[in-house]
């Protein structure tokens, strides 16, 4: 086996749910992506944009209908029993019998694991010790998650399927496993995410993608593809000053700026040098620049707009645009 150093390979990817034509659906349109070791990979849309279609191909839980899956080097569809033991996954409903305690529940995951980890050592990675006695019904949502979690990290798999991993746990248990997950990716695990929090995305993924109907429409780390979306800039208009009186906008770099009730957002490619430019104009005339806030853009701003169908880098809101008319001072 010689696959370097990728440990998922995604080339072409499809599958159709149903016959061909117009009777079927498509939900996967020719994915392709690569996931390194040690890299956690994380794959975005909106609902119905075809994550779960696609990972479920890579579980190997279907097989494609058109396209190649390769994890660790094999087929995980043909080669299940090949990729199965060195692979964690966690699903979107866990699906075991509620009757029985958690420690139960692990046990018996357990006794069809190799190399199982204690039981002990399982609850504790995410801070279920305390519920082990618990039967599986009387738990939390976030509670029974952290449970699929320990059951997929059961077999310290090298290749870990999250399936929105976080999704019904309060903001502490959701920062305790985003610390799990880091821990899992600095000791080498390979870890394929799908969340709905952006902020999920930010804070774990090395690298992601964004699919929409059923194609990867950007991909990339995620500073770039938050670069292609411009900084803004904000700030109330100091009384007796107009848009036209700051220097040309073009020339600070602005792309694009709007004006609503004296409450000003420039748009710029290029955060520092505008800004610069933008407060020594206000220190020159001795003005305050009332509730200034500049910030990058937000992978939800960035996500809002590729998912929904902007695309482009610097699409209209459709708010009022300025127009520069002014006194000089
Ligand atoms: N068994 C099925 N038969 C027919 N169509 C299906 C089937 N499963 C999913 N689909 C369709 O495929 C498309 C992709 O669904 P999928 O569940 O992969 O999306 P998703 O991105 O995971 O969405 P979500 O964020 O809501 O989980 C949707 O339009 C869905 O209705």
């Amino acid at each position: 086996m010689d696959i370097g150093d990728s440990v998922i390979d995604v080339t072409g990817l499809r599958r159709r749910y149903g016959p061909s034509g117009d009777k079927g659906f498509e939900a996967v349109r020719g994915v392709s992506f690569t996931v390194r070791r040690g890299e956690l990979f994380a794959l975005l849309g909106t609902n119905g944009a075809g994550k779960t279609s696609t990972v479920e191909l890579l579980e190997g839980l279907a097989r494609p209908t058109g396209g190649q899956v390769r994890v660790l080097g094999h087929d995980p569809y043909t080669e299940r029993r090949a990729v199965r033991p060195r692979v964690g996954v966690m699903l979107q409903e866990g699906g075991f019998p509620s009757d029985l305690t958690v420690a139960e529940t692990v046990r018996m995951w357990a006794g069809c694991t190799t190399g199982a980890r204690p039981v002990a050592e399982a609850l504790a990675l995410v801070e279920l010790s305390d519920r082990s006695g618990v039967r599986v019904k009387q738990l939390s949502g976030g509670e029974r998650r952290r449970l699929d979690l320990a059951l997929a990290l059961l077999g310290r798999p090298e290749v870990l399927f999250l399936d929105e991993p976080t999704t019904g746990l309060d903001p502490e248990a959701r920062h305790n496993t985003w610390d799990l997950v880091r821990r899992l990716r600095a000791e080498g695990t390979t870890v394929l995410l799908t969340t709905h929090y952006l902020e999920e995305a930010e804070a774990l993924a090395d690298r992601l993608a964004i699919m929409r109907d059923g194609e990867i429409v950007s991909a990339g780390a995620p500073g770039e593809v938050i670069g292609a979306y411009p900084a803004r800039i904000r700030f109330v208009m100091p009384v007796g000053w107009f848009v036209g009186d700051l220097p040309p906008l073009a020339e600070l770099g602005v792309t694009r700026h709007e004006e609503t009730d004296g409450r000003i957002e420039l748009q710029t490619h290029e955060l520092q040098r505008t800004l610069t430019g933008l407060l020594l104009w206000a220190r020159e005339r001795g003005v305050e620049l009332e509730g200034l806030d500049a910030r990058t853009a937000s992978l939800e701003e960035a996500f809002l707009a590729i998912a929904g169908g902007r695309g482009g880098t610097d699409a209209g809101s459709g708010a009022r645009v300025g127009s520069g008319t002014g006194r000089g001072k």
